[in-house]
């Protein structure tokens, strides 16, 4: 694992927000996908996430495409997937998905919502990429079934580096 020279959240009370969705997926479906991508991060830290309807959170998490409101827009349908800053205010912990891509519930098709949101929120707590290829934080998409994935031993030994 690596990390963003210990830039780490202050405290394990974390909150995020869901600020928009994809018209790819259901309600229920991105919000189910956001909070499992969420405590999978959860089990093995002291990290709590509360979710918030309104104002400002620490990880703000939003689906956009092109220009969407940041330094690093997106490249239309494949590439770039989605992209998450380091723990900080502001901008700092936010995630962006891009809507160009067909983000997916439960198929193989397209790029799974789950697995890309807990790969991103591994930056947002403040790992970067991993150079084991069996690692969440590893930079290439694979396809895992939701239901049975657990978090490889890289990214733990990560995280709880960072949070104890
Ligand atoms: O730090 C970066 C820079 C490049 C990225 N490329 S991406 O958006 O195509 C991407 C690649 C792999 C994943 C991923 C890796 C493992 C499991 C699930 C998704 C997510 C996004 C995404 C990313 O998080
Ligand atoms: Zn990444």
């Amino acid at each position: 694992f690596t990390t963003f020279d210990n830039l780490k959240w202050q405290t394990n009370q974390l909150t995020y927000r869901i600020e928009n969705y994809t018209p790819d997926m259901s309600v229920a479906e991105v919000d189910n996908s956001i909070e499992r991508a969420l405590q999978v991060w959860a089990k093995v830290s002291p990290l709590r996430f509360t979710r918030m309807y309104h104002g400002t959170a620490d990880i703000m998490i939003s689906f956009g495409n092109r220009n969407h409101g940041d330094f690093y827009p997106f490249d239309g349908p494949e590439g770039t997937l989605a992209h998450a800053f380091s723990p900080g205010a502001d901008i700092g912990g936010d995630a962006h998905f891009d809507d160009d891509e067909d983000f997916t519930f439960s198929s193989t098709r397209g790029f799974n919502l789950f697995l890309v949101a807990a790969h991103e929120f591994g930056h947002s707590l403040g790992l970067s990429h991993s150079k084991d290829p069996g690692a969440l934080m590893f930079p290439m998409y694979s396809y895992t079934e939701p239901s049975t994935f657990s978090l490889p031993r890289d990214d733990i030994t990560g995280i709880q580096y960072i949070y104890g």
